[in-house]
């Protein structure tokens, strides 16, 4: 790994001169996000700003163990955390950039389309949610499946836990390592290969076992969970709330709660009362959602639970065999590599021995010449010259005699 370890001390060593400030990429409640480079790796990545300056000491710990939060969680659909650093009164979090958007333009675009979401696709990114959640949620990653019919086994209540508490399309983010075919007139990505990775932990909070809670929450409304709304502590049963209000947006290219007033909106999300997701979804899809956006806490479902879903699996499943298959082609490409540089490194010798062989060949006429000089004028001939003894000569000479009549 290129970059350095982040730490948990406070911050106090500066690291910005690493890298290079390319331009603003966005604004949250935070502070500004922009691209940067990192100068000795020369990787593109993304620098949030937070404004530290008038927090005090408690709260500035609170951010620091934040860093350390977010260091730990290394996932596959998690955006990386590099490192963090800081300058006079501004904290800077280096992380992950991901070029490819996020979900809430992926539903922008089917709108303007006027094109439902393929049901496949919904499965496929709520699947990848739910393996960062599980991360969260139970501090372990999932066990990869055998086959579609394994059960994950029931995850050990454990430390670390972490709760997003601002899941949101906005900060679920999509990404892809395949470049678009140039010679094809669409640039756009395709969905359906896109891997997600949810950001934007800067609100997580990570508790000290699950039956603690946090009682401090900032998020936006439309996925806020009712217990959140009354101000009750929350869980990572919150997450998942939030998780079947993005889900449902996907189905529908809309939130399940909408509201002109903050009060409206507050009791739509209490009452937890919704429209259908369209026809064109299954009804298995639509009982998943009703799951998750479940008032009563004791009977919402958890990561683990929906991950025991069939559809959840079979999505889980294929995503693991294309994993596979592009493991498959990059060894496939590093055996050409190989082959390539064997055949380069097969030419070049060939090249060398012609070379020394027309070497040896003058040396051996020079050397022979020499001696039936000495002969023709009558010295003596003081023995073998070296190269006819069997020293430093080739292996094998690549012609043989043929004697005629024998
Ligand atoms: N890792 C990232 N890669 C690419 N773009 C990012 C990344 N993180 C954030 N952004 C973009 O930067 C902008 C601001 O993000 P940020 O998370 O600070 O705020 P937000 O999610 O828009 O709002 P809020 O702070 O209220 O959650 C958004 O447009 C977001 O898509």
């Amino acid at each position: 790994m290129y970059y350095r370890k982040p730490d948990t001390r406070e911050p106090n060593s500066s690291k910005v001169g690493d890298y290079q400030v390319l331009e603003e990429i966005g604004r949250g409640s935070f502070g500004f996000v922009r691209k940067v480079i990192h100068i000795p790796t020369n990787k593109v990545l993304v620098r949030k700003e937070i404004q530290y300056g008038h927090m005090n000491s408690k709260e500035r710990q609170q951010l620091i163990s934040e860093c350390a939060i977010l260091s730990q969680l290394k996932h596959e659909n998690i955006v990386e955390f590099y490192e963090w650093d800081s300058d006079k009164d501004v904290l800077y979090f280096y992380m992950e950039y991901c070029s490819n958007g996020d979900l809430s333009q992926m539903i922008s675009n089917f709108k303007k389309e006027r094109k439902y979401i393929p049901e496949k696709l919904v499965w496929r990114i709520m699947a990848q949610i739910l393996s960062a959640l599980y991360r969260c949620h139970y501090g372990t990653d999932l066990v990869p499946l055998e086959s579609i019919y394994d059960r994950a086994k029931s995850p050990v209540k454990g430390s670390n836990v972490v709760i997003h508490r601002d899941l949101k399309p906005g900060n679920i983010f999509l990404s892809t390592e395949k470049v678009p075919d140039p010679s094809t007139a669409s640039q756009t990505l395709d969905y359906n290969t896109a891997s997600v990775k949810l950001g934007d932990f800067g609100l997580a909070k990570s508790l000290g076992s699950s039956v603690e809670f946090a009682t401090t929450y900032v998020g936006t409304p439309y996925y806020m969970s009712p217990e959140v709304l009354m101000d009750q502590p929350y869980s990572p049963l919150s997450d998942i709330w939030s998780l079947g209000c993005v889900v449902y947006e996907m189905c529908t290219l809309h939130p399940p709660f909408q509201a002109k007033t903050y009060t409206d909106l507050q009791r739509r999300i209490r009452a937890g009362k919704f429209e259908r997701i369209p026809e064109y979804y299954s009804q298995e899809l639509q009982l998943v959602i009703e799951s998750c956006i479940n008032p009563d806490l004791q009977t919402r479902a958890s990561a683990y639970s929906l991950l025991q879903n069939i559809q959840l699996r079979i999505a889980r499943k294929s995503l693991q065999l294309e994993r596979f298959e592009d493991t498959l082609l990059d060894y496939e490409k590093e055996l050409m590599n190989v082959g390539d540089i064997l055949e380069r490194q097969a030419a070049e010798y060939e090249t060398e021995m012609a070379v020394i062989r027309s070497q040896y060949r003058k040396e051996f006429d020079l050397t022979v010449e020499q001696r039936v000089r000495e002969i023709l004028h009558g010295k003596k001939v003081s023995g073998m010259p070296d190269i006819m003894q069997g020293k430093n000569h080739l292996n094998r000479p690549d012609y043989h005699w043929r004697v005629k009549g024998r």
